[in-house]
């Protein structure tokens, strides 16, 4: 049987079928021994379920259209597939509060993915008056380089009817952010229904806050699909070259003019970047910040070709997903 991976639930998959029928599985031995392949949130599977097995059994993971990938958080030159097949990456920062920094990483990642990237400026109300908002905006807008920007909130009906209408029916969006960004709140407004608590909702039940764990493919009435990416506390850059030169685009524009074609933007002569930097027309954070996530993603292939290194010499198996 062909599925839909709808859900994560404790490790095991959830496998939504064509007739609507659910089936929490497990990985086949052959998936899991050798290449490591295990099934993402999104990721077309074929099953089988045997009789007297309370469990199906994921033969095969599909080829992805797509997927997000960040450097697995406990395994030192692995990556982890978060989503797969998916249309849309929607980026949310927080309107009081925004951190760069961490935007930049953000878009990166969406932008290795492939697919359409949009942010969404979030808590609108909380800004401190409408020209601190604007500013926000502004800022957001040349960070991000020709990224659509959405300014949402909660209180503001309108603004959710803009996301519900970036989803087209069909159409499946990942959500990205830190948590307590307002991702849950915004997922509830779409759905129309309490499907993800919310920070406010365990907040009086003395267990501390609560966070989603599981990734979960929900249903909007009117639209799409969107999956909640909950808790990415560490978004590690893997493989994402590609992302860079799509998120920093007005340093790859200007890295043309450098007399190098290979210049690094160091201490080579004719850097048209540094030279951008120096006279001011590129914010020398912005450089920094390039050359940060650059030579993290060169140091993650460096660690990467180390253990093949190591494989090929021991023979010992290394594990690898995706
Ligand atoms: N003022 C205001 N508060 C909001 C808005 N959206 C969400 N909140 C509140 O912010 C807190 C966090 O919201 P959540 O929706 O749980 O955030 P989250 O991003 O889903 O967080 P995780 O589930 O931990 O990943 C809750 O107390 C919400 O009620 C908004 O637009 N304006
Ligand atoms: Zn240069």
């Amino acid at each position: 049987m062909r599925g839909i991976v709808v859900k994560l639930d404790r490790g095991y998959p959830l496998v939504e079928t064509k007739n609507g029928a659910r089936y929490r599985c497990e990985h086949a031995t052959a998936l899991v021994k050798g290449a490591d392949v295990r099934a993402a949130c999104g990721d077309a599977v074929e099953i089988s379920v045997p009789s007297g097995h309370d469990k199906g059994i994921i033969e095969e993971v599909l080829p992805r259209r797509n997927a997000f990938v960040r450097k697995d958080p406990t395994e030192r030159m692995e990556q982890q597939v978060l989503a797969a097949n998916f249309d849309k990456v929607f980026v949310a920062e927080p309107c009081a509060n925004l951190n760069v920094r961490r935007l930049e990483r953000e878009l990166v990642l969406a932008h290795e993915s492939g697919a359409e990237v949009l942010v969404l400026l979030t808590k609108a109300d909380q800004a401190e008056s409408a020209e601190a908002l604007e500013q926000v905006r502004g800022l957001v807008e040349r960070v991000a380089q020709g990224t659509r920007v959405l300014v949402i909130s909660s209180e503001d009906p309108e603004s959710v009817e803009a996301v519900r209408a970036c989803i087209a029916p069909g159409e499946i969006a990942i959500l990205l952010g830190k948590s307590g960004v307002g991702k849950s709140s915004l997922v509830n407004l779409l759905v129309g229904d309490e499907v993800q608590a919310t920070g406010a909702v365990r907040e009086g039940d003395g267990k501390g806050r609560h966070t989603t764990v599981s990734r979960e493919i929900v249903r909007i009435p009117g639209a799409g699909c969107v999956i909640d990416m909950p808790g990415i506390r560490g978004l590690a850059l893997w493989d994402s070259d590609a992302g860079i030169d799509v998120a920093f685009s007005d340093i790859e524009e200007l890295a043309q003019h450098c007399r190098f074609s290979d210049c690094r933007h160091g201490a080579e002569p004719g850097c048209a970047v540094r030279a951008a930097v120096e006279d001011g027309s590129l914010p020398a954070e912005r450089f920094e910040s390039y050359i940060r996530l650059r030579d993290e993603v060169q140091t993650a292939k460096k660690r990467v070709e180390e253990a093949k290194r190591i494989k090929s010499r021991t023979g010992h198996p290394r594990r690898w997903k995706g």
